[in-house]
């Protein structure tokens, strides 16, 4: 059986808590195949990138790389977060371009094939993920290795127009056709990519699915990332005797709950959710003092000043709502910039009356799936979701909603927290289904047999 190699910038090793849903997806992965992950160790070395880390925890062999502030804050925090990020979801008005940090955007994916050329095997199935690390496959091939590689794109592809805004967008996506085969998160995603290889990629459709550019034919399909839906209804089962969940349910007194989980991250629409919040309070004035929200946002990126600039937009907007609706034995709106280990989401989501998941545009969205299995089958909690997450187009009995439509957004909470017990199992029985089916294994299986396949 061949060994799976698994390459992504951020890496799940264990005992370091970290927020992000690829590290969960591919921890989980990794756990029912064993493998070798190799990726960032999540040091800035002083002086140097290249340290290597290796440990091996059960089936996994980790191995970690240390990055140079210089090359951290180019690869990273530049062209990876400031460029590729907002372009990819769909803000253009926030790409932050430079020669400076792409050189160190290839610089740094060329360090990485040079410390993992080495370890790989001939059979191996290595499969790369998201936009830190596209021309991987290129500079692999370069280093000789023949191994079929895959990729998987966790964040959205936007329009082709879009991505031919960024200088250079040929040199960087040609580096795709190195790779066996690329996944996406959803169809749309797929249909946008073969776009752009007809139109900016010089190359030809096929079929669909089958592209072939710069002489080389390539596969990509559509591949939603899901989560462990077992694990997290066992956990969630056995969350109400948590001291961090009894806690929460006591302060609740008896008021209903409404959740978010984020990132703290532009492309989630913290603002907006915020705005639509206090909407709610204004324009369903019988509802207010009957739920309370809580926003947990953990901090992401604080070295990027759009990270920054969010970070004081909504100390500002919690206050101000707070200031102007709250009362002395209620505070409409709690918001934690802390980061908290899973088991105990789990339980605050089965808390919750609404789950509210409203980002601006989202690859998937794992919290949005969380959140549902977490549910108790008695009494199910509604999930507000925007359309733009890629969870979305599987959890279509979500109530669905613009994100930018701040009074829409205000009147499906209501509506979710005046919703009927019978409506409420019957939208969260239908989720759940389509979870139990498509899971993390059934994720990961369908990608490799279509790695191994070509
Ligand atoms: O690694 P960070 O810079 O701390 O960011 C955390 C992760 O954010 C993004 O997650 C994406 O992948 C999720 C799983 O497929 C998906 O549900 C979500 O919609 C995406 O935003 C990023 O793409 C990851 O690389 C980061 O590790
Ligand atoms: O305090 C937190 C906040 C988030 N998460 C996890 O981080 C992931 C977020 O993934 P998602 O796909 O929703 O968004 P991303 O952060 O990857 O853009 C989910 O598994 C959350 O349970 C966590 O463990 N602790």
């Amino acid at each position: 059986m061949s060994r799976l190699v698994i390459v992504s910038n951020r890496v799940a090793l264990p005992g370091v808590p970290s927020a992000g849903g690829l590290a969960v997806a591919l921890q989980a992965a990794l756990e029912e195949t064993g493998g070798l992950w190799f990726g960032w160790s999540g040091n800035i070395d002083p002086v140097e990138s290249g340290r290597l880390h290796d440990r091996t925890e059960g089936n996994i062999r980790y191995v970690t790389v240390d990055l140079s502030k210089r090359d951290h804050d180019d690869y990273y925090n530049g062209f990876a977060n400031r460029t590729l990020w907002p372009l990819l979801h769909f803000r253009v008005d926030l790409v932050d371009y430079s020669r400076e940090t792409y050189a160190g955007y290839r610089r740094v994916n060329a360090l990485f094939a040079e410390k993992l050329a080495p370890l790989l095997r001939e059979d191996d199935l290595i499969w790369v993920h998201d936009y830190h690390l596209i021309p991987m496959a290129k500079v692999l091939r370069e280093f000789g290795v023949r191994s079929r590689i895959g990729f998987f794109l966790h964040v959205p592809m936007p329009s082709s127009d879009l991505l031919a805004a960024l200088p250079q967008h040929e040199r960087l996506f040609e580096g795709l056709s190195s790779y066996d085969l690329i996944g996406f998160q959803t169809e749309r995603d797929l249909e946008r990519f073969q776009d752009y290889v007809r139109l900016f990629g010089r190359g030809r459709v096929i079929e669909h699915g089958v592209l072939e550019t710069k002489g080389r034919r390539l596969r990509a399909g559509a591949f939603p990332i899901s989560i462990d839906t077992a694990h997290i209804v066992k956990q969630a089962a056995a969350s109400a005797n948590r001291p961090g969940v009894k806690r929460l349910a006591s302060s609740l007194s008896g008021r209903a709950l409404a959740i978010g989980v984020d990132r703290l991250d532009y492309s989630k629409g913290l603002p907006e959710r915020f705005r639509a919040f206090e909407r709610f309070l204004k324009r369903h004035s019988g509802q207010r003092g009957k739920l309370t929200f809580l926003q947990i946002a953990p901090v992401s990126r604080g070295e990027v000043a759009e990270y920054q600039h969010l970070r004081h937009e909504l100390e500002q907007l919690a206050g101000h709502i707070n200031g102007v609706h709250a009362e002395p034995d209620w505070t409409p709106v709690r918001y934690v910039n802390r980061n908290y280990p899973h088991p105990l989401l789990t339980g605050y989501y089965r808390l919750a009356r609404i789950g509210l998941v409203t980002p601006l545009r989202d690859g998937m969205n794992l919290v949005a799936k969380e959140f549902v299995a977490a549910q108790d089958a008695e009494d199910p909690g509604v999930l507000v979701l925007s359309s733009f997450a890629g969870a979305a187009r599987e959890l279509d009995s979500a109530l669905l909603v613009n994100p930018y439509d701040l009074d829409g957004v205000a009147d499906a909470i209501a509506v979710a927290l005046a919703m009927p017990l019978e409506e409420r199992r019957e939208r969260w029985q239908a989720m759940m289904t389509l979870l139990q089916a498509n899971d993390i294994t059934t994720w990961r299986r369908n990608y490799l047999m279509a790695l191994r396949g070509i």
